[in-house]
């Protein structure tokens, strides 16, 4: 559903940001890029929805059944989740900020990572005062959403301690990527190999990968631990590749719910698990904490390319390597 646009503009040289009433009429960020690549970011939620290459293809999956309505979180795209990930704390499953309304920042403080992008949203994050009698810190989460002229899609969180009474704070943060895959039995992941990992769904133990890629074929929910910079996805069938680039984030969530939890997720199709993987740029295993006046950033950034490679035979120097 389109319809007024808003430009707003800020002092930087940059492409006026789009903004459209999305589904419920729910206002979304669209940014576009000159090639053809577009993304687009719910205010609800500081939620990336949408991620497409020149070709207009959509890289992300969004559930058919996802529910655009507060208080539920959108199913699908680019989840935030903070202060908290999972169930790890006293807060709701995932923490607040993925279902909570993010404003514009139209005057962010300046940010080094933006030299050569014009094509970008600033979002920000303060609590209510109803979020700080669950959660009693005070912070700005400032999240910048940048569409490189590449395609490439950059997600830069800065969270700052902006307490009075001179008390840290901690928590613990992902990205919830949700990626669109052909077919999950066609898909690996290359860079989490040999790692270290908790086991959601055994009891949070501690395990070490051992297999030379990862591929599925049940329900997966694990963390793995201390892992590099990047990681690939690899879709045999779509011939394609994701690359996730981080920083700040340590940990890797790999998520895919399989037939039977996906039956039991009121927003999510029955057979909606072989098209998506969730591979979460995360901070779990040692959370954050700040001071007043510290901030933290975390970034991911994630590229689409076409792979051409027979399944086994892939070097992955070739796809890691930079
Ligand atoms: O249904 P939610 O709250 O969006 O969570 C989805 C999944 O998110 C993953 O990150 C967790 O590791 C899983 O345990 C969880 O089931």
């Amino acid at each position: 559903m389109m319809s007024s646009t808003t430009a707003v503009t800020a002092a930087i040289e940059r492409v006026p940001v789009e903004i459209y009433k999305g589904n419920n009429g729910l206002e979304k960020v669209v940014l576009r890029e000159a090639r053809g690549s577009s993304a687009e970011v719910y205010l609800y939620g500081g939620h990336v929805t949408s991620w497409k290459n020149d070709h207009g293809e959509e890289l992300l999956f969004v559930s058919n059944k996802a529910i655009f309505k507060p208080p539920k979180p959108i199913r699908g795209g680019i989840p935030i989740c903070f202060p908290q990930f999972s169930n790890l704390g006293s807060l709701e499953q995932h923490g607040f900020a993925r279902n909570r309304f993010w404003s514009i920042d139209t005057n962010p403080p300046p940010s080094p990572t933006n030299s050569s992008s014009k094509t970008f949203v600033d979002l920000i994050l303060k609590p209510t005062e109803e979020d700080m009698k669950i959660w009693p810190h005070s912070f700005e989460f400032r999240l910048r959403v940048i569409l490189r002229p590449s395609g490439d899609l950059m997600l830069m969180s800065r969270i700052r301690n902006t307490n009075t009474d001179g008390k840290p704070f901690t928590f613990t943060f992902a990205y919830h990527t949700y990626f669109s895959v052909s077919d999950i039995s066609e898909v690996r992941v290359e860079g989490l190999e040999t790692l270290d990992y908790l086991d959601n769904l055994q009891n949070k133990q501690r395990f070490t990968e051992q297999g030379d890629a990862i591929t599925f074929e049940s329900e997966v929910d694990k963390i793995y631990l201390s892992t590099p910079t990047k990681i690939a996805i690899l879709d045999h069938e779509k011939k394609r590749t994701f690359v996730i680039r981080k920083d700040g984030l340590p940990d890797a969530v790999v998520w895919n719910p399989w037939d039977k939890k996906a039956k039991a997720m009121a927003d999510f199709g029955d057979d909606e698990y072989k098209h998506m993987l969730c591979v979460e740029a995360a901070a779990v295993e040692k959370p954050i904490t700040l001071k007043p006046g510290e901030e933290w950033r975390g970034r991911q950034e994630l590229s689409a390319v076409p792979s051409s490679y027979c399944s086994g035979q892939l070097d992955p120097q070739r796809v890691l390597g930079s």
